[in-house]
Protein backbone atom coordinates (compact mmCIF):
# COMPACT_ATOMS: atom_id res chain seq x y z
CA UNK A 1 0.00 0.00 0.00
CA UNK A 2 1.83 3.73 -1.36
CA UNK A 3 1.55 5.97 1.69
CA UNK A 4 1.20 9.54 0.83
CA UNK A 5 2.61 12.66 2.89
CA UNK A 6 -0.10 15.46 3.27
CA UNK A 7 0.75 18.45 5.18
CA UNK A 8 -1.48 18.73 8.92
CA UNK A 9 -3.30 20.12 8.83
CA UNK A 10 -4.52 19.82 5.10
CA UNK A 11 -6.01 23.15 3.12
CA UNK A 12 -9.03 21.15 2.10
CA UNK A 13 -9.35 22.55 -1.35
CA UNK A 14 -12.62 24.64 -2.25
CA UNK A 15 -14.57 23.78 -5.32
CA UNK A 16 -14.60 26.60 -8.05
CA UNK A 17 -16.42 25.80 -10.69
CA UNK A 18 -19.26 23.16 -11.37
CA UNK A 19 -18.10 19.41 -11.00
CA UNK A 20 -17.71 16.96 -13.73
CA UNK A 21 -15.69 14.18 -12.73
CA UNK A 22 -15.82 10.27 -12.73
CA UNK A 23 -14.42 8.79 -9.25
CA UNK A 24 -13.74 4.80 -8.79
CA UNK A 25 -14.66 4.05 -5.58
CA UNK A 26 -12.88 1.22 -3.61
CA UNK A 27 -13.83 -1.97 -2.45
CA UNK A 28 -16.15 -2.22 0.50
CA UNK A 29 -14.73 -2.42 3.83
CA UNK A 30 -17.77 -4.07 5.08
CA UNK A 31 -17.95 -6.58 2.69
CA UNK A 32 -14.42 -7.10 2.24
CA UNK A 33 -13.55 -7.35 6.00
CA UNK A 34 -16.65 -10.11 5.98
CA UNK A 35 -15.34 -12.61 2.61
CA UNK A 36 -11.96 -12.58 4.96
CA UNK A 37 -12.90 -13.82 7.63
CA UNK A 38 -15.59 -16.01 5.58
CA UNK A 39 -12.26 -17.37 3.64
CA UNK A 40 -10.52 -18.14 6.29
CA UNK A 41 -13.26 -20.04 7.96
CA UNK A 42 -13.66 -22.25 5.13
CA UNK A 43 -10.53 -25.44 3.88
CA UNK A 44 -9.68 -24.21 0.37
CA UNK A 45 -7.80 -21.21 -0.90
CA UNK A 46 -9.98 -17.90 -2.42
CA UNK A 47 -9.12 -15.12 -4.01
CA UNK A 48 -10.75 -12.07 -3.46
CA UNK A 49 -10.72 -9.89 -6.18
CA UNK A 50 -11.61 -5.82 -5.71
CA UNK A 51 -10.39 -6.32 -1.88
CA UNK A 52 -10.28 -2.75 -0.30
CA UNK A 53 -6.35 -2.13 0.64
CA UNK A 54 -6.68 0.28 3.84
CA UNK A 55 -5.90 0.73 7.22
CA UNK A 56 -9.08 -1.54 8.11
CA UNK A 57 -8.42 -4.33 6.26
CA UNK A 58 -4.71 -4.50 6.72
CA UNK A 59 -5.70 -4.90 10.02
CA UNK A 60 -7.79 -7.34 9.31
CA UNK A 61 -5.20 -9.69 6.81
CA UNK A 62 -2.40 -9.17 9.72
CA UNK A 63 -4.76 -10.47 12.61
CA UNK A 64 -5.80 -14.04 10.51
CA UNK A 65 -2.00 -14.09 9.53
CA UNK A 66 -1.39 -14.39 13.70
CA UNK A 67 -4.08 -16.98 13.81
CA UNK A 68 -1.94 -19.11 10.76
CA UNK A 69 -4.40 -18.01 7.70
CA UNK A 70 -2.40 -17.02 4.28
CA UNK A 71 -3.20 -13.61 2.34
CA UNK A 72 -1.28 -13.09 -0.52
CA UNK A 73 -1.76 -10.19 -2.33
CA UNK A 74 -1.05 -11.26 -6.44
CA UNK A 75 1.91 -9.99 -8.19
CA UNK A 76 -0.39 -8.06 -10.82
CA UNK A 77 -2.95 -6.25 -8.82
CA UNK A 78 -2.92 -5.23 -5.18
CA UNK A 79 -6.69 -5.56 -4.59
CA UNK A 80 -6.58 -9.13 -5.61
CA UNK A 81 -5.80 -11.33 -2.55
CA UNK A 82 -5.96 -14.92 -1.94
CA UNK A 83 -6.72 -16.29 1.38
CA UNK A 84 -5.76 -19.76 2.34
CA UNK A 85 -7.48 -21.41 5.58
CA UNK A 86 -4.48 -23.11 8.46
CA UNK A 87 -3.76 -26.61 6.82
CA UNK A 88 -4.86 -28.24 9.93
CA UNK A 89 -8.35 -26.26 10.32
CA UNK A 90 -7.37 -24.79 13.87
CA UNK A 91 -6.70 -20.97 14.24
CA UNK A 92 -3.28 -20.40 16.18
CA UNK A 93 -3.88 -18.97 19.54
CA UNK A 94 -0.93 -17.91 21.59
CA UNK A 95 -0.67 -14.21 19.78
CA UNK A 96 -1.50 -10.83 19.97
CA UNK A 97 -4.43 -9.37 17.41
CA UNK A 98 -3.98 -5.89 16.91
CA UNK A 99 -7.38 -3.98 15.88
CA UNK A 100 -6.34 -0.48 15.18
CA UNK A 101 -9.70 1.88 15.76
CA UNK A 102 -11.44 -1.01 13.28
CA UNK A 103 -15.09 -2.53 14.59
CA UNK A 104 -14.87 -5.05 11.94
CA UNK A 105 -11.32 -6.26 13.63
CA UNK A 106 -12.56 -5.83 16.83
CA UNK A 107 -16.15 -7.92 16.92
CA UNK A 108 -15.75 -9.93 13.98
CA UNK A 109 -12.48 -11.86 15.09
CA UNK A 110 -13.02 -12.89 18.97
CA UNK A 111 -15.14 -15.06 17.65
CA UNK A 112 -12.70 -17.46 15.86
CA UNK A 113 -10.67 -17.97 19.03
CA UNK A 114 -13.26 -20.61 19.77
CA UNK A 115 -11.72 -22.73 17.05
CA UNK A 116 -7.95 -21.79 18.13
CA UNK A 117 -5.93 -23.96 19.70
CA UNK A 118 -4.73 -21.18 22.67
CA UNK A 119 -5.79 -17.92 24.45
CA UNK A 120 -5.67 -15.13 22.01
CA UNK A 121 -4.88 -11.16 23.20
CA UNK A 122 -7.11 -8.30 21.74
CA UNK A 123 -5.49 -4.86 21.91
CA UNK A 124 -5.93 -1.63 19.66
CA UNK A 125 -5.28 2.01 19.43
CA UNK A 126 -6.43 4.06 22.45
CA UNK A 127 -9.27 5.44 21.19
CA UNK A 128 -10.51 1.90 20.43
CA UNK A 129 -10.71 1.82 24.38
CA UNK A 130 -14.00 3.68 24.24
CA UNK A 131 -15.61 1.58 22.20
CA UNK A 132 -18.33 -1.18 23.40
CA UNK A 133 -17.00 -4.64 23.17
CA UNK A 134 -18.75 -6.03 26.22
CA UNK A 135 -21.89 -7.95 24.29
CA UNK A 136 -19.84 -10.08 21.89
CA UNK A 137 -17.82 -11.09 24.69
CA UNK A 138 -20.98 -11.87 27.00
CA UNK A 139 -21.74 -13.86 23.70
CA UNK A 140 -18.34 -16.12 23.72
CA UNK A 141 -18.60 -16.88 27.52
CA UNK A 142 -21.86 -17.85 27.23
CA UNK A 143 -20.36 -20.24 24.17
CA UNK A 144 -17.61 -21.66 26.87
CA UNK A 145 -15.09 -19.01 26.39
CA UNK A 146 -13.11 -17.24 29.00
CA UNK A 147 -12.05 -13.12 29.53
CA UNK A 148 -9.00 -11.68 31.20
CA UNK A 149 -9.90 -7.86 30.70
CA UNK A 150 -6.57 -5.91 31.14
CA UNK A 151 -8.75 -2.44 32.01
CA UNK A 152 -12.22 -2.05 31.93
CA UNK A 153 -15.01 -4.57 32.08
CA UNK A 154 -16.26 -4.89 28.78
CA UNK A 155 -13.28 -2.73 26.84
CA UNK A 156 -9.80 -3.78 25.06
CA UNK A 157 -7.57 -4.72 25.78
CA UNK A 158 -8.18 -8.20 26.97
CA UNK A 159 -7.75 -12.06 26.03
CA UNK A 160 -9.79 -14.69 24.72
CA UNK A 161 -9.41 -18.19 26.26
CA UNK A 162 -10.80 -20.76 24.03
CA UNK A 163 -13.00 -23.65 25.51
CA UNK A 164 -10.85 -26.29 26.67
CA UNK A 165 -12.92 -28.72 24.21
CA UNK A 166 -15.28 -26.95 21.70
CA UNK A 167 -18.41 -29.41 21.85
CA UNK A 168 -19.45 -32.10 19.51
CA UNK A 169 -22.46 -32.62 20.85
CA UNK A 170 -24.78 -31.57 18.43
CA UNK A 171 -26.76 -29.67 20.04
CA UNK A 172 -27.57 -26.09 19.16
CA UNK A 173 -26.01 -23.23 21.82
CA UNK A 174 -28.20 -20.46 22.82
CA UNK A 175 -26.70 -17.04 22.72
CA UNK A 176 -28.79 -13.82 24.27
CA UNK A 177 -26.92 -10.64 23.88
CA UNK A 178 -27.75 -6.64 23.56
CA UNK A 179 -26.74 -6.09 20.81
CA UNK A 180 -28.16 -2.06 20.78
CA UNK A 181 -24.50 -0.48 20.60
CA UNK A 182 -23.23 -2.16 17.70
CA UNK A 183 -24.76 -4.65 14.72
CA UNK A 184 -21.62 -5.70 14.84
CA UNK A 185 -21.80 -8.13 17.72
CA UNK A 186 -24.43 -9.90 16.35
CA UNK A 187 -22.61 -10.09 13.14
CA UNK A 188 -19.51 -11.47 14.64
CA UNK A 189 -22.07 -14.01 16.25
CA UNK A 190 -23.51 -14.93 12.95
CA UNK A 191 -21.05 -15.24 11.05
CA UNK A 192 -18.96 -17.81 13.21
CA UNK A 193 -22.64 -19.94 14.34
CA UNK A 194 -22.54 -22.18 11.19
CA UNK A 195 -19.30 -23.70 12.49
CA UNK A 196 -20.79 -24.64 15.89
CA UNK A 197 -21.72 -28.67 15.88
CA UNK A 198 -25.44 -27.42 16.41
CA UNK A 199 -25.54 -24.60 15.29
CA UNK A 200 -26.52 -20.77 16.66
CA UNK A 201 -29.54 -19.76 18.32
CA UNK A 202 -29.01 -16.19 18.61
CA UNK A 203 -30.87 -13.29 20.34
CA UNK A 204 -30.77 -9.62 20.49
CA UNK A 205 -31.96 -8.78 24.35
CA UNK A 206 -32.20 -4.86 23.90
CA UNK A 207 -34.42 -2.49 22.66
CA UNK A 208 -33.41 -1.03 19.29
CA UNK A 209 -30.75 -3.04 17.27
CA UNK A 210 -28.71 -0.11 14.60
CA UNK A 211 -27.63 -0.97 11.09
CA UNK A 212 -30.28 -3.75 9.88
CA UNK A 213 -28.49 -3.83 5.97
CA UNK A 214 -24.95 -4.76 7.52
CA UNK A 215 -26.68 -7.49 10.00
CA UNK A 216 -28.23 -8.70 5.81
CA UNK A 217 -25.45 -8.44 4.66
CA UNK A 218 -23.81 -10.63 6.65
CA UNK A 219 -26.47 -13.05 6.72
CA UNK A 220 -25.82 -13.24 2.92
CA UNK A 221 -22.49 -13.75 2.78
CA UNK A 222 -22.62 -17.15 4.84
CA UNK A 223 -25.52 -17.71 2.30
CA UNK A 224 -22.81 -17.30 -0.60
CA UNK A 225 -20.41 -19.50 1.83
CA UNK A 226 -23.20 -22.14 1.82
CA UNK A 227 -24.25 -21.41 5.17
CA UNK A 228 -28.03 -20.88 6.23
CA UNK A 229 -29.31 -18.19 8.63
CA UNK A 230 -33.18 -17.07 8.97
CA UNK A 231 -34.56 -14.34 11.02
CA UNK A 232 -37.59 -15.87 12.47
CA UNK A 233 -38.57 -12.47 13.55
CA UNK A 234 -37.02 -9.15 14.61
CA UNK A 235 -34.16 -9.85 16.78
CA UNK A 236 -34.05 -13.42 16.39
CA UNK A 237 -31.88 -15.74 14.25
CA UNK A 238 -31.03 -19.51 13.91
CA UNK A 239 -27.64 -20.64 12.50
CA UNK A 240 -27.81 -23.80 10.51
CA UNK A 241 -24.72 -25.82 11.80
CA UNK A 242 -22.31 -26.11 8.11
CA UNK A 243 -19.00 -26.19 6.58
CA UNK A 244 -18.55 -22.42 4.90
CA UNK A 245 -16.87 -22.49 1.78
CA UNK A 246 -16.66 -19.44 -0.49
CA UNK A 247 -17.09 -19.59 -4.41
CA UNK A 248 -12.98 -20.00 -5.27
CA UNK A 249 -13.48 -16.29 -6.49
CA UNK A 250 -15.20 -13.35 -5.30
CA UNK A 251 -16.05 -9.84 -6.17
CA UNK A 252 -15.94 -7.20 -3.98
CA UNK A 253 -18.45 -3.82 -4.93
CA UNK A 254 -17.03 -0.85 -4.78
CA UNK A 255 -17.33 0.52 -0.86
CA UNK A 256 -21.44 2.97 -1.29
CA UNK A 257 -20.66 4.69 2.18
CA UNK A 258 -17.56 6.31 0.69
CA UNK A 259 -18.95 7.27 -2.67
CA UNK A 260 -20.94 9.84 -0.35
CA UNK A 261 -18.35 12.56 -0.07
CA UNK A 262 -17.76 12.23 -3.86
CA UNK A 263 -21.65 12.13 -4.53
CA UNK A 264 -22.41 15.05 -2.33
CA UNK A 265 -19.64 17.10 -3.54
CA UNK A 266 -21.93 17.24 -6.67
CA UNK A 267 -24.38 18.96 -4.57
CA UNK A 268 -22.36 20.89 -2.40
CA UNK A 269 -20.99 22.17 -5.55
CA UNK A 270 -23.14 21.76 -8.13
CA UNK A 271 -22.20 19.95 -11.51
CA UNK A 272 -22.36 15.76 -11.71
CA UNK A 273 -20.74 13.17 -10.56
CA UNK A 274 -20.43 9.54 -11.71
CA UNK A 275 -19.59 6.33 -9.91
CA UNK A 276 -18.72 3.92 -12.15
CA UNK A 277 -19.54 -0.09 -10.76
CA UNK A 278 -22.79 0.79 -8.69
CA UNK A 279 -24.51 -2.31 -8.30
CA UNK A 280 -28.08 -2.66 -9.01
CA UNK A 281 -28.75 -4.99 -6.41
CA UNK A 282 -26.96 -4.65 -2.94
CA UNK A 283 -26.24 -5.67 0.82
CA UNK A 284 -24.76 -2.48 1.46
CA UNK A 285 -26.34 0.28 3.20
CA UNK A 286 -24.82 3.01 0.79
CA UNK A 287 -27.52 1.17 -1.18
CA UNK A 288 -29.74 3.79 0.55
CA UNK A 289 -27.66 6.95 -0.24
CA UNK A 290 -29.63 7.56 -4.03
CA UNK A 291 -32.84 8.18 -2.01
CA UNK A 292 -31.77 9.98 0.60
CA UNK A 293 -29.78 12.57 -1.73
CA UNK A 294 -33.01 12.47 -4.13
CA UNK A 295 -34.93 13.70 -1.15
CA UNK A 296 -32.24 16.55 -0.58
CA UNK A 297 -33.02 17.24 -4.08
CA UNK A 298 -30.23 16.20 -6.66
CA UNK A 299 -31.29 14.40 -9.19
CA UNK A 300 -29.50 10.54 -9.75
CA UNK A 301 -29.17 8.25 -12.83
CA UNK A 302 -28.14 4.75 -13.19
CA UNK A 303 -27.16 4.30 -16.26
CA UNK A 304 -28.88 6.87 -17.79
CA UNK A 305 -32.55 5.46 -16.15
CA UNK A 306 -33.76 7.74 -13.33
CA UNK A 307 -32.54 6.17 -10.08
CA UNK A 308 -35.76 4.87 -9.14
CA UNK A 309 -36.91 3.19 -12.24
CA UNK A 310 -33.73 1.00 -12.59
CA UNK A 311 -34.74 0.52 -9.35
CA UNK A 312 -37.89 -0.47 -10.03
CA UNK A 313 -37.07 -2.92 -12.87
CA UNK A 314 -34.24 -4.59 -10.77
CA UNK A 315 -36.64 -5.62 -8.23
CA UNK A 316 -39.12 -6.95 -11.08
CA UNK A 317 -36.44 -8.81 -12.82
CA UNK A 318 -34.01 -9.78 -9.65
CA UNK A 319 -32.27 -12.60 -11.62
CA UNK A 320 -31.61 -10.04 -14.38
CA UNK A 321 -29.53 -7.66 -12.29
CA UNK A 322 -27.76 -9.93 -9.62
CA UNK A 323 -24.36 -9.02 -10.01
CA UNK A 324 -24.95 -5.89 -12.51
CA UNK A 325 -23.93 -2.77 -11.98
CA UNK A 326 -23.71 0.43 -13.78
CA UNK A 327 -22.82 4.09 -13.99
CA UNK A 328 -24.63 5.85 -11.07
CA UNK A 329 -24.59 9.70 -11.76
CA UNK A 330 -25.69 12.60 -9.36
CA UNK A 331 -26.65 16.16 -11.20
CA UNK A 332 -27.41 19.00 -8.82
CA UNK A 333 -27.80 23.61 -9.17
CA UNK A 334 -25.96 22.97 -5.90
CA UNK A 335 -29.54 23.81 -4.12
CA UNK A 336 -29.55 21.27 -1.04
CA UNK A 337 -32.95 20.72 1.15
CA UNK A 338 -32.71 19.49 4.56
CA UNK A 339 -33.88 15.87 5.50
CA UNK A 340 -36.87 17.16 8.52
CA UNK A 341 -37.42 14.11 10.67
CA UNK A 342 -35.20 11.68 9.33
CA UNK A 343 -34.49 8.26 10.92
CA UNK A 344 -30.97 6.93 9.60
CA UNK A 345 -30.31 4.23 11.97
CA UNK A 346 -30.62 1.56 8.70
CA UNK A 347 -27.22 3.63 7.73
CA UNK A 348 -25.77 4.87 10.28
CA UNK A 349 -22.06 5.09 9.14
CA UNK A 350 -23.27 7.73 6.15
CA UNK A 351 -24.95 10.06 8.88
CA UNK A 352 -22.04 12.66 9.00
CA UNK A 353 -21.77 12.46 5.19
CA UNK A 354 -25.35 13.48 5.25
CA UNK A 355 -24.48 15.93 8.45
CA UNK A 356 -22.46 17.55 5.61
CA UNK A 357 -24.77 18.67 3.38
CA UNK A 358 -27.22 18.91 5.60
CA UNK A 359 -25.32 21.77 7.32
CA UNK A 360 -25.17 23.69 4.01
CA UNK A 361 -29.23 22.93 3.32
CA UNK A 362 -31.83 25.44 3.45
CA UNK A 363 -33.94 24.00 5.60
CA UNK A 364 -33.30 22.07 8.85
CA UNK A 365 -32.60 18.01 9.36
CA UNK A 366 -33.07 16.11 12.51
CA UNK A 367 -31.38 12.45 12.54
CA UNK A 368 -32.84 10.38 14.37
CA UNK A 369 -31.82 6.36 15.35
CA UNK A 370 -28.16 6.85 15.46
CA UNK A 371 -27.22 7.47 19.35
CA UNK A 372 -24.80 4.27 19.17
CA UNK A 373 -22.02 6.80 17.01
CA UNK A 374 -21.40 7.63 20.24
CA UNK A 375 -19.82 4.46 20.79
CA UNK A 376 -18.13 4.70 16.68
CA UNK A 377 -14.34 5.60 15.97
CA UNK A 378 -15.33 8.70 18.45
CA UNK A 379 -18.57 10.70 19.90
CA UNK A 380 -19.46 11.46 16.51
CA UNK A 381 -22.78 13.31 17.78
CA UNK A 382 -20.43 15.49 19.66
CA UNK A 383 -18.10 15.27 17.00
CA UNK A 384 -20.48 16.66 14.36
CA UNK A 385 -22.26 19.46 16.35
CA UNK A 386 -18.29 20.68 17.74
CA UNK A 387 -17.17 21.18 14.26
CA UNK A 388 -20.99 22.72 12.58
CA UNK A 389 -20.81 25.12 15.53
CA UNK A 390 -16.89 25.59 14.79
CA UNK A 391 -17.27 27.23 11.35
CA UNK A 392 -20.60 28.93 12.54
CA UNK A 393 -23.43 26.76 11.87
CA UNK A 394 -26.66 25.25 14.11
CA UNK A 395 -26.38 22.26 15.44
CA UNK A 396 -27.53 19.95 18.73
CA UNK A 397 -27.30 16.82 20.18
CA UNK A 398 -30.28 14.62 20.64
CA UNK A 399 -30.79 11.63 22.93
CA UNK A 400 -30.71 9.74 19.61
CA UNK A 401 -29.47 11.76 16.89
CA UNK A 402 -28.76 15.35 16.12
CA UNK A 403 -30.25 18.54 15.03
CA UNK A 404 -29.01 20.82 12.06
CA UNK A 405 -30.86 24.46 11.47
CA UNK A 406 -29.58 26.31 8.13
CA UNK A 407 -27.73 29.45 8.51
CA UNK A 408 -26.24 31.05 4.74
CA UNK A 409 -23.22 29.72 3.50
CA UNK A 410 -21.80 33.11 3.80
CA UNK A 411 -22.38 33.43 7.32
CA UNK A 412 -19.73 29.94 7.71
CA UNK A 413 -16.33 30.91 8.29
CA UNK A 414 -12.60 29.37 7.89
CA UNK A 415 -11.46 27.08 10.87
CA UNK A 416 -9.05 24.22 11.75
CA UNK A 417 -11.27 21.80 12.08
CA UNK A 418 -10.53 18.59 14.01
CA UNK A 419 -11.36 15.05 12.43
CA UNK A 420 -10.70 13.11 16.13
CA UNK A 421 -8.56 9.98 14.03
CA UNK A 422 -11.87 9.72 12.66
CA UNK A 423 -11.95 9.45 8.63
CA UNK A 424 -15.70 10.02 8.41
CA UNK A 425 -15.16 12.85 10.58
CA UNK A 426 -12.61 14.17 7.97
CA UNK A 427 -14.51 13.42 5.15
CA UNK A 428 -17.43 15.08 6.50
CA UNK A 429 -14.45 18.48 6.92
CA UNK A 430 -13.25 18.39 3.23
CA UNK A 431 -16.98 18.22 2.29
CA UNK A 432 -17.87 21.99 4.21
CA UNK A 433 -13.92 23.08 2.27
CA UNK A 434 -15.65 22.83 -0.89
CA UNK A 435 -17.89 25.51 0.19
CA UNK A 436 -16.47 27.49 2.65
CA UNK A 437 -13.06 28.61 1.94
CA UNK A 438 -10.09 28.72 4.30
CA UNK A 439 -10.90 25.11 5.83
CA UNK A 440 -7.94 22.85 7.44
CA UNK A 441 -8.14 19.75 8.54
CA UNK A 442 -5.96 18.05 10.96
CA UNK A 443 -4.75 14.34 10.61
CA UNK A 444 -6.40 14.01 7.04
CA UNK A 445 -4.23 10.71 6.97
CA UNK A 446 -6.89 9.03 8.91
CA UNK A 447 -9.27 8.38 5.91
CA UNK A 448 -6.95 5.79 5.10
CA UNK A 449 -9.01 4.24 7.49
CA UNK A 450 -11.22 3.07 4.76
CA UNK A 451 -9.97 4.86 1.61
CA UNK A 452 -6.02 4.61 0.54
CA UNK A 453 -6.01 7.81 -0.66
CA UNK A 454 -8.66 10.62 -0.22
CA UNK A 455 -6.92 13.29 0.02
CA UNK A 456 -5.62 12.13 -3.94
CA UNK A 457 -9.02 11.20 -4.92
CA UNK A 458 -10.38 14.54 -3.93
CA UNK A 459 -7.93 16.54 -5.66
CA UNK A 460 -8.70 14.11 -9.11
CA UNK A 461 -12.13 14.74 -9.08
CA UNK A 462 -12.08 18.62 -8.81
CA UNK A 463 -9.41 19.12 -11.02
CA UNK A 464 -11.48 16.48 -14.31
CA UNK A 465 -13.52 19.10 -16.87
O1 LIG B 1 -20.81 -4.65 10.06
C1 LIG B 1 -20.25 -3.69 9.50
O2 LIG B 1 -19.46 -3.83 8.55
C2 LIG B 1 -20.56 -2.33 9.99
C3 LIG B 1 -21.64 -2.12 10.77
C4 LIG B 1 -22.03 -0.79 11.27
O3 LIG B 1 -21.68 -0.74 12.64
P1 LIG B 1 -22.68 -0.19 13.79
O4 LIG B 1 -23.86 -1.08 13.84
O5 LIG B 1 -21.83 -0.23 15.01
O6 LIG B 1 -23.03 1.21 13.39
C5 LIG B 1 -21.31 0.34 10.51
O7 LIG B 1 -21.53 1.56 11.12
C6 LIG B 1 -19.85 0.04 10.37
O8 LIG B 1 -19.21 1.07 9.67
C7 LIG B 1 -19.64 -1.24 9.59
C1 LIG C 1 -18.45 2.94 12.25
C2 LIG C 1 -17.51 2.73 11.33
O1 LIG C 1 -16.48 1.85 11.38
P1 LIG C 1 -16.18 0.54 12.22
O2 LIG C 1 -16.20 -0.59 11.23
O3 LIG C 1 -14.83 0.76 12.79
O4 LIG C 1 -17.26 0.39 13.27
C3 LIG C 1 -17.49 3.52 10.07
O5 LIG C 1 -16.71 3.17 9.16
O6 LIG C 1 -18.26 4.49 9.94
Amino acid sequence: MTEHAYPDPWPAPTASRPLNATVTIPGSKSLSNRFLILAALGTKPVTLRGLLRSRDTELMMDALRTLGVHCETASNAETTVTVTPPADGHFHGSDTVYCGLAGTVMRFVPGLVLFADGPIRFDGDEQAYQRPMGPILDGLEQLGATIAYEGETGRLPFTITPPLHVHIDGLRRHVAIDSSSSSQFISGLLLIGSRLSGGLDLTHTGEHLPSMPHIRMTMHDVEAAGGHISMPEQGHWIVEPASLELPADVIVEPDLSNAAPFLEAAMIASGSVSIPNWPYITTQPGGLLPGILQHMGASITLDGTPFDEAMRQAQTQPHAYTHRSGTLTLTSNGTIHGLGDYDMSAAGEIAPSIAAAAALADTPSALHGIGHLRGHETNRLAALVTEIKRIGGKAEELSDGLTIEPVPRASLHAAVMESYADHRMATFAAMIGLAVPGIEIRNIATTRKTIPDFPGMWADMLAQR
